[in-house]
């Protein structure tokens, strides 16, 4: 069974059709890069996959809960989203006890998970122990990353997961994505970084205006929309959703 599935998801904001009958299927232990240009409906999606979102109809299931149900989803889901959701006045490590806190995980277990994964991502310790108010954008998007991945969730959904780190912590960050899909996580990856979704995504969609435009893995899509040449995730990308004729290379899987 597909750790995503979605059938028909659509949501609408007044006139404006966001997300327009999205069908997708995401493998179990995979990374799925999700791609759109700016206002394709990215962020909507992963809402409406996190709970967060009621669709204005279709269904989606994630990790076998109905994305509705949010009760079912904490446990077992992770949520990066673009403005991660962290507590000025409090500590990393207070930030990091409350999550562990909501989702009843054993708060020394889920210090020494959070002190490594700090450790990794280059985070000191004496920064860890300060107020959040005084970091900078990358040690923010850090703790929300640990925040993220603490319990371990059965799939993960990333929106722009490198934004404001630097190359080293981007790089790492790269690895640690890919070490999560080896040991079973599922990662769902929203991001305008094209190489970096050519470096560790399994399967890749692209969405434009809503709608999903082509699916598959990165060299099929590239293949797909070739022309001879070896071409970049990037072109295909800006053949997809440039001006494009209406007669669109036709996506879906085949
Ligand atoms: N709460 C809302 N109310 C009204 N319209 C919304 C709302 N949220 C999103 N939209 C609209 O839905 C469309 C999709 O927006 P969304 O934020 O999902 O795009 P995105 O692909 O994540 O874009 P970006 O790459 O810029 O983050 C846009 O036209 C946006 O204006």
């Amino acid at each position: 069974m597909p750790a995503i599935e979605t059938t028909d998801l659509t949501k609408q904001y007044g006139d404006t059709v966001a997300v327009a009958d999205l069908d997708l299927a995401v493998e179990s232990g995979s990374v799925f890069g999700f791609l759109g240009p700016n206002g394709a409906g990215k962020s909507t999606t992963m809402r409406m996959l996190t709970g967060l979102v009621r669709p204005t109809r279709g269904r989606a299931t994630v990790a076998g809960a109905d994305a509705t149900d949010r009760d079912a989803l904490r446990p077992r889901i992770g949520y990066l989203p673009e403005t991660p959701p962290l507590y000025d006045h409090a500590t990393a490590y207070e930030q990091l006890d409350y999550a562990a806190g909501l989702r009843d995980l054993d708060p020394e277990r889920a210090r020494e998970r959070a002190g490594d994964l700090f450790d990794r991502l280059d985070l000191p310790a004496e920064v860890a122990a300060g107020r959040i108010a005084d970091y900078s954008k990358g040690m923010r998007q850090k703790v929300a990353y640990v925040q993220a991945v603490l319990h371990q969730p059965e799939v993960v959904f990333l929106d722009e997961p490198t934004s404001g780190l630097d190359p080293r912590a981007a790089r790492t960050l790269r690895e640690l994505i890919v070490e999560l899909a080896d040991g079973g996580t599922t990662v769902f990856l929203s991001t305008h970084i094209l190489p970096v979704v050519e470096a560790v995504a399994d399967a890749v969609g692209i969405l434009y205006d809503g709608e999903l435009v082509a699916e598959g893995a990165p060299a099929e899509l590239q293949r797909r929309a070739e022309t001879g040449e070896a071409r970049s995730l990037e072109d295909v990308f800006l053949e997809l959703t440039g001006e494009r004729a209406d007669a669109a290379p036709s996506e879906g899987d085949g």
